[in-house]
């Protein structure tokens, strides 16, 4: 079977500086994953790397394959395609994904119409609107008449979270790349997304690549993890054994601050 994503030894530099070390993982259709590790250990990068995002100034080198495509050293037009159909991506704070000057029915239109578009069957006017209004009721958000008229600053942190997550279905993504989705969110808001993505990617059988430094929540999420130290991976494997019987310190040391921290809410010492 051929994965949906494939890397194999992906670098990533800038100037004389490596950020990414020779990082190999694959992730099949259908299949959960989770990348941790701390705070600029490079699970965004990887991200970024694998869909052919990366910012300018940084490098990539080895290989990535989406969908059966290279993506390292590919030109912006297939990568856009890829992009558009392959993965898609939920990012921490959702006003990065979304034009504070346009309706959000209308950013939500655009991707739809693009991907019927590659799929043969375009939508306009008013078959496009009640598509609009379809998605805006599977991510769950009240009124879907009146959130599609509204502005982003118009809307919670929560709501506008759900409005990226339907951009990103608008694209029938095989893969759902969500990097940090709820950490801009408040505690109920974080737990009600991430229920939202646990069932969407159920419902739609899509593969799901979960970058997060909450330990109890990626436990709850992927069935399998790979653990990233200063931009390699220092282990990988099923949840279970991961957490369960780790062998690295660093893994030892994240869990062990996972647990002291959950101790320290509990009151216990
Ligand atoms: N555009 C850039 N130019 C130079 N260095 C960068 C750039 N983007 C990220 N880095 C560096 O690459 C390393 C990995 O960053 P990355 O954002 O992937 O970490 P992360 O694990 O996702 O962290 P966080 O959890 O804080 O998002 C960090 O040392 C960061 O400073």
């Amino acid at each position: 079977m051929t994965s949906l994503l494939t890397l194999k030894n992906l670098s990533v530099s800038t100037g004389g500086k490596t950020l990414i070390h020779g990082l190999s993982f694959s992730l099949e259709k259908g299949e959960r994953l989770g990348l941790i590790g701390e705070s600029g250990s490079g699970k965004s990068l990887t991200a970024l790397a694998a869909t052919g995002l990366l910012p300018a100034g940084l490098r990539a080198s080895g290989s990535a394959i989406l969908a059966g495509t290279e993506v390292i050293g590919a030109p912006e037009r297939q990568l856009n395609t890829l992009r558009g159909t392959a993965a898609a991506i939920v990012f921490q704070e959702p006003l990065t994904a979304l034009d504070p000057l346009m309706r959000v029915g209308k950013q939500v239109a655009e991707p739809l119409a693009r991907r019927a578009k590659r799929d043969g069957q375009p939508l306009h006017s008013e078959a496009l609107d009640q598509a609009v209004l379809a998605l805006l009721t599977e991510v769950a958000l009240p009124d879907p008449p009146r959130i599609a008229r509204a502005y982003p600053h118009e809307l919670s942190g929560g709501q506008r979270q759900r409005i990226a997550i339907a951009m990103a279905l608008a694209c029938k993504p095989d893969l759902l790349i969500a990097d940090e989705p709820t950490t801009a969110l408040d505690v109920t808001t974080q737990a009600e997304i991430l229920a939202l993505i646990d069932r969407l990617v159920r419902e739609r059988n899509m593969a799901l690549l979960f970058i997060s430094h909450d330990l109890p929540v990626v436990a709850n999420t992927v069935s399998r993890v790979v653990v990233l130290r200063q931009g390699e991976a220092v282990e990988a494997g099923s949840v279970a054994n991961v957490f369960g019987n780790p062998q690295h310190d660093y893994t030892k040391s994240l869990l062990a601050a996972a647990r002291s921290f959950d101790r320290a809410l509990e009151g216990t010492p």
